[in-house]
């Protein structure tokens, strides 16, 4: 049997008012899985999915590869556990600085002899792969615009190698349809490949028929918790 990667149990998050936005989410994510998240708008996947990058408040466990968030040191955690967001809008400054930020975290794969530094060419080549000129990393998020800001966040998130497990928050509603298919392919084909530090998936997406192209497993959220569906949800 795979290996779990997350194991979420009994996660429940309230809003800023207290008002109980879902409760009871059990879930495991293993290698090889692409978790397609759907739910109503409003019902908490990228609430979710911050919980589970320990980037909101919340109650209950989420243990990566059997160990607590708190017992790796979280930033450490977010590098392995990587919420990619919709919008990188609100980032200060530009991609590069970005980059150079989470690579000081010293979180690239200990396995590989290759140091932060060199990577950086990677992620750029896989940003320009998708259509990313060189020229926007140096231009503020600001002044990207949204399929530029999910094209070049997301080969960050996957171009530094530290994530086993990446958060992706719509990751391609800004895409048109061609673009959206090369991040899809990529996406996928790095989860099947045996040598890629990248294990799993948790995709939120409106997009039914996205979620029939990428997903190995669909949940769907509500105020109760997740459910499990063998084949893909109606939205
Ligand atoms: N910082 C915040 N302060 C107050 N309310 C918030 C905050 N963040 C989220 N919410 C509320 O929590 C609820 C869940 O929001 P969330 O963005 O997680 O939902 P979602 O399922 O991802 O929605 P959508 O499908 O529309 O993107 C919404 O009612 C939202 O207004």
């Amino acid at each position: 049997m795979a290996e779990a990667l997350l194991e979420i149990k009994d996660v429940e998050c309230t809003k800023p008012k207290g008002d109980r936005l879902f409760t009871n989410v059990n879930f495991t994510v293993n290698e090889g899985d692409i978790v397609v998240i759907q739910g109503k708008s409003g019902a908490g996947k990228s609430t979710l999915l911050k919980c589970l990058a320990h980037l909101n408040l919340h109650s209950g466990d989420v243990c990566y590869r059997g160990r607590t968030a708190r017992s790796y040191g979280i930033p450490y955690f977010r590098t392995r556990v990587m919420y990619v967001p919709q919008r990188a809008s609100l980032l200060p400054g530009t991609p590069r600085d970005f980059m150079a930020a989470i690579s000081l975290f010293g979180s690239y794969n200990q396995k590989s002899s290759t140091k932060p530094k060199g990577l950086s060419h990677e992620v750029v080549e896989l940003a320009e792969s998708w259509g990313i000129d060189e020229e926007l990393w140096d231009r503020n998020w600001s002044n990207l615009s949204g399929g530029e800001m999910q094209r070049v966040a997301l080969a960050i998130a996957v171009g530094l190698r530290s994530a086993e497990v990446l958060l992706l928050d719509e990751p391609t509603s800004a895409l048109d349809p061609d673009s959206s298919a090369r991040v899809e392919n990529y996406l996928k084909s790095q989860i099947e490949a045996v040598d890629s530090n990248l294990k799993a998936l948790v995709w939120v997406t409106h997009s039914e028929e996205q979620g029939k192209r990428v997903g190995t497993r669909f949940l769907r959220l509500s105020a109760g918790g997740v459910q499990e569906e063998n084949a893909h949800l109606d939205v």
